[in-house]
């Protein structure tokens, strides 16, 4: 590896806050407890996870799954977390060149590792518009009875026709109808678990039900919600436990916080009622320059030449392949107007001849050739969790005193070690500033969440 520059200073912001105390919480009605919470988020698929070096598992083996929650129950990670994808990818009739492909069931998964686990949660993510809410609330309670009350359901709406086919009901639910949908959803699955009998007659669905089976150690599966839209926030705000949040940076996870208190005091519930764990990745050296030689060393491995390439041709529409991935971006017109949901989530709704010729501007303007760009884009970024395990570790002391969220929600950029360095290093300097559990608070997810008992 070669020798880099040391991490820039903290953001203005973070600095402002870095010198002196947190005198005013974000929110006038929401007090900071200070206190942090981890999970791990498994996310087989996606090019964020390196795949390309002899350290990397597998993103379907048991032992990558195995080593990875066992690492971070040592850790005293309070949940282990899956994500979804029920349709992969495509670029020109073929699997995305970004991804690597399929991902296993989850509520299988987690069943599985129920058994080799004690404390940890076991967050499924399942969406509320392909699935049928009796069966779906009948296997996440059977998952929390199983595991002794540590289940946790990750609501999303994945509403997009591309997946819709999967089930023979493309775009049948309007995009603003989704959260209606699932709200709907969401009430029928907690009068089961409640032992309700349910007789319900909606747009999307006719149920007439009772619940099958008695409840678990917590009540019933913690509801977490992955849609950080207004719509998204004002459902979290009635409905969910924890919001699983894409702002991780300070400035944008204190904003998050207010708008998301907001939602909740607008629902007439607490206003600490509701967790925030943004997504996040961590990056960590002994010093800040080894943290930084090691996130050039993700960013490199995370896109090689091949998923530069596959990068551009998701907004260039057209086959690009005879483009060298070190020469300049390519001097072609895009062939699509916009890219579309069959590239995924990220390379939605993006104008293609806009952005291509922005982009090859900015190229040009910085000397980047087609590999350098795509790194800079879509690789590991400086970013807050990346430095010196101290430097992160009075970084996340910041985000507790402040309150902005309440722990990460941390993707590791390699499957099955990438959270050693985590639980070897930061986890302990977390609990010597006081602001991480040292020991689980109890048995289930909702008391090592710090979430009140279930109503109802
Ligand atoms: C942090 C985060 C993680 C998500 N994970 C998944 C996932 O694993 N599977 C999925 O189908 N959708 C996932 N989603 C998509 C959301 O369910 C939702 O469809 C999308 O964010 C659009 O909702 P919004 O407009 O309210 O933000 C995720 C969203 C966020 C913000």
């Amino acid at each position: 590896m070669t020798a880099v520059p040391t991490l820039p200073a903290l953001s203005e912001e973070a600095q402002g806050l870095a010198t002196g105390p947190v005198e005013h919480p974000l929110h006038p009605e929401h007090t900071p407890t200070g206190q942090l919470s981890f999970g791990a988020f498994f996310q087989g698929v996606n090019s964020s996870t390196v795949w390309r070096s002899e350290r990397s598992g597998s993103q379907i083996a048991w032992e990558s799954f195995e080593t990875l929650i066992r690492t971070a129950e040592r850790g005293r990670f309070a949940a282990f977390f899956l994500g979804e994808g029920l349709r992969l990818r495509e670029h020109r009739g073929v699997p995305l060149e970004l991804d690597v492909a399929g991902r296993p069931d989850a509520q299988t998964l987690l069943a599985g590792l129920a058994a080799i686990t004690e404390s940890i949660g076991l967050v499924a993510t399942q969406n509320t518009t392909y699935n049928d809410p009796v069966d779906l609330a009948r296997r996440l309670q059977t998952l929390d009875l199983l595991s002794g009350g540590r289940a946790g359901w990750n609501i999303v709406t994945t509403d997009n026709a591309w997946t819709g086919e999967n089930f023979r009901r493309g775009g049948y639910l309007d995009h603003e109808d989704r959260y209606v949908h699932a709200e709907a959803f969401v009430k029928v699955a907690q009068q089961l678990w409640r032992g309700e009998q349910i007789d319900h007659h909606g747009q999307h669905y006719d149920v007439a039900a009772r619940g099958t089976l008695p409840r678990s150690a917590q009540g019933e599966p913690v509801l977490f919600q992955a849609g950080a839209s207004p719509a998204g926030q004002a459902f979290a705000g009635r409905t969910a436990d924890v919001i699983f949040s894409p702002h991780g940076t300070l400035a944008a996870a204190a904003d998050f916080r207010r708008s998301v208190v907001d939602a909740t005091t607008a629902a007439g519930r607490d206003p600490q009622a509701v967790k925030i764990l943004p997504g996040a990745e961590i990056i960590l050296g002994a010093t800040d320059a080894e943290a930084e030689e090691k996130r050039i060393w993700v960013r490199d491995h995370q896109i090689g030449p091949q998923q530069a390439i596959a990068l551009l041709e998701q907004y260039w529409g057209r086959d690009l392949s005879d483009f060298d991935p070190d020469g300049p971006l390519p001097d072609v017109e895009p062939e699509i107007e916009q890219s579309d949901v069959t590239r995924g989530a990220g390379f939605q709704f993006a104008k293609a001849k806009e952005l291509t010729a922005a982009w090859r501007a900015e190229a040009a303007e910085k000397g980047l050739s087609i590999l350098e760009f795509a790194r800079e884009k879509s690789g590991a970024r400086r970013g807050e969790f990346v430095g010196s395990y101290d430097r992160v570790a009075d970084r996340l002391g910041q985000f507790a005193a402040l309150g902005a969220i309440d722990g990460l929600n941390i993707t590791p950029w390699l499957i099955p070690s990438g959270l050693d360095d985590i639980v070897n290093h930061l986890v302990p300097r977390l609990q010597e500033r006081g602001i991480y559990p040292t020991e689980y608070a109890g048995t289930t997810l909702r008391e090592n969440l710090g979430l009140p008992p279930v109503q109802g």
